[in-house]
């Protein structure tokens, strides 16, 4: 198998760096070449960025257009190249999360959102975006006990549980490359999901 492009999403706290080494580990056991990246970021110029974006603050439109600017780099240094030479590319985030986090999150126009996507990646989309769901609450409480917020993590309740919403849309909108995984449950759950999403498509 080569040159798949698989993203994981989901709120602060939901699993997403807890499974991604697990299953690019699966992929290299099945030969594959396996990229692990993350958004913001990915890129020095990128992490430059996820820096002011995580910590500075700034008004919606210039962190929609700071996370842009960021995958933009990303996705032509590091994620296009990969794909091109038949890699697979695993990525902690993509514009789905601009979607629920600027959009649902902070209430910024959707609209704006997608012409954005279409000068920045135009016609690349994940061929699977795993998404880690669950309650805003459980992972809130996950979160306390493992991390100082930034400034994201530092929202509330309310605010988690619209980016939520965020990406439920996204998923209704683009349901073939969605697979929803139920993250409230225990770590192995979780992981099994997974794997059952890979086994279904022979990955
Ligand atoms: N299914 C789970 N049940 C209980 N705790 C979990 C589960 N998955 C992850 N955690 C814990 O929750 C915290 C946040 O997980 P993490 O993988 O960092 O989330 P994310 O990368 O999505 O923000 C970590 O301490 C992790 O060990
Ligand atoms: C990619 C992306 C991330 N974010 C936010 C969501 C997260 O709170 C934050 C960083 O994501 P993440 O790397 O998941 O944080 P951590 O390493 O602490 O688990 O950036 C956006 O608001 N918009 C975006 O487009």
């Amino acid at each position: 198998m080569s040159g798949r492009f698989i993203t994981f999403e989901g709120i602060d706290g939901a699993g997403k760096s807890t499974h991604i080494e697990a299953l690019a580990q699966r992929l290299r056991e099945r030969g594959a070449e396996v990229l692990c990246t993350r958004e913001p970021g990915g890129t020095e110029l990128a992490e430059q960025l996820r820096e002011l974006i995580l910590h500075r603050p700034m008004d919606a439109l210039t962190e929609a257009l700071l996370v842009f600017a960021a995958r933009r780099d990303h996705v032509q240094r590091v994620i296009a190249p990969a794909l091109a030479r038949g890699s697979c590319v695993v990525c902690d985030r993509f514009t789905d999360a601009t979607f629920a986090y600027q959009g649902g999150g902070r209430g910024f126009d959707a609209g704006v959102l997608s012409q954005l996507e279409q000068w920045v990646h135009g016609a690349l989309q994940p061929d699977l975006t795993l998404w880690l769901d669950l309650p805003a609450q459980t992972a809130a409480m996950r979160r306390a006990q493992a991390r100082a917020a930034d400034r994201f993590e530092a929202e509330d309740l309310a605010f988690f549980e619209r980016v939520r919403a965020g990406y439920a849309a996204r998923m209704a909108a683009q349901p073939q490359r969605f697979a929803h995984i139920d993250s409230s449950l225990d770590k192995a759950a979780v992981r099994a999901q997974i794997e059952a999403e890979l086994e279904q498509r022979g990955w």
